[in-house]
């Protein structure tokens, strides 16, 4: 896919998404002018350094000025205070979208400070790695990953479409769901996983051996990915479950129900329990395999390659 979908779009947050949007957009040639704006005068001074986005901005007001298309990369507990900044400006027919892990908070908050005349299609990207900040991104990253488009009711079609040929363009799989579906979703598959890979490595901290040489030296496959996880933006995190809390409380629910019940099959000695368990979950793993979802794990760590 290639050729220019959009003449102009405005990055809001320079971090690792929107850096990854940025090289994407222009190894693809999909966009005419990129402006960009970050909170930080540190990070607006990265990106001109490292030539991130054509224009960078010092007010979010003259990045969106005249935009096609609005990006808000920013964590989820900063979009309200973006929307309404850049709400006065926006350019009326331009459309606005995020890439929040968290669909019905941020559409609480985003939608009420948008013009009538600008079109809101939120989006979520399924693609990440545990790097943020503007130096972090890299045009592959949504290569053959799933994005989600949310829109709310009577959005204008034509401006989800062109919003679906961008990820398309990027190399992403587009997939629309409702925001309240997407929530749970992303509570089993990411949000509750974070959580317990922040609470592993707790613990292993607690017992003070995360740092121990052996336990860096020889630390199974398992615990590596834990840590790889657990060193996520902690800004980010802390937003998503502040966000999502009903949907993360209701999987953690269960999640815990079900460690009781292994927990107590360990003391028992009940090894068929265990044994049965773990012939299901392998199950499972095997039916993604076989489905071709596997993108993830050959993945993890993968380096940054040349822009
Ligand atoms: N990291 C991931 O794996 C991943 C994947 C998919 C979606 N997301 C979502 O994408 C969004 C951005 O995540 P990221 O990983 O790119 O984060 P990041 O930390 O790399 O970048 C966020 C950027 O937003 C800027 N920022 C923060 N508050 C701001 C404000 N009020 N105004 C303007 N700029 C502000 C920060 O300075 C930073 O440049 C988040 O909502 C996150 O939930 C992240
Ligand atoms: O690979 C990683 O580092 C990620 O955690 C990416 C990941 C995920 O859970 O898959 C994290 C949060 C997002 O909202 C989307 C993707």
């Amino acid at each position: 896919m290639s050729g220019v979908i959009y003449d102009r779009v405005a990055l809001i947050g320079l971090g690792l998404i929107a850096s990854s949007m940025y090289w994407a957009i222009k190894r693809a040639g999909l966009a005419g002018e990129v402006t960009g704006y970050a909170r930080s005068q540190e990070t607006r001074g990265t990106a001109r350094r490292i030539g991130l986005c054509d224009r960078v901005c010092d007010s979010v007001a003259e990045a969106v000025k005249d935009a096609d298309l609005v990006v808000l990369a920013v964590p989820v507990g900063a979009m309200e205070e973006v929307a309404r900044a850049i709400g006065p400006h926006l350019k009326p027919g331009a459309t606005v979208t995020d890439v929040g892990s968290v669909k019905r908070a941020v559409i609480q908050s985003v939608a009420p400070h948008l013009p009538d005349g600008v079109h809101f299609v939120p989006g979520h990207p399924l693609a990440g790695t545990e790097h943020s900040g503007p130096e972090s991104g890299f045009a592959e990253l949504f290569e053959d990953r799933w994005c989600m488009l949310v829109p709310v009711d009577n959005t204008d079609e034509a401006a989800i479409a062109r919003l679906k040929s961008l990820w398309q363009g990027f190399g992403s799989n587009v997939e629309i769901m409702d925001s309240d579906h997407h929530d749970l979703v992303l509570a089993v598959t990411s949000h509750a996983p974070h959580l317990i890979a922040y609470t592993m490595v707790g613990v292993a901290d607690d017992l003070r051996r995360v740092t121990d040489r052996e336990v860096v030296q020889y630390s199974a496959a398992g615990f590596r990915d834990f840590t790889r996880i657990a060193a996520s933006d902690p800004t980010m995190w802390r937003d998503v479950f502040l966000n999502n809390r009903d949907a993360t409380l209701e999987i953690l629910g269960r999640f815990t129900e079900e460690l009781f019940a292994l927990q107590r099959a360990i003391r028992r000695g009940d090894g068929d329990h265990l044994h049965d368990y773990f012939t299901r979950t392998r199950a499972i793993r095997r039916s993604i395999i076989e489905a071709g979802q596997d993108t993830d794990a050959p993945d993890f760590g993968r380096k940054k390659t040349p822009r």
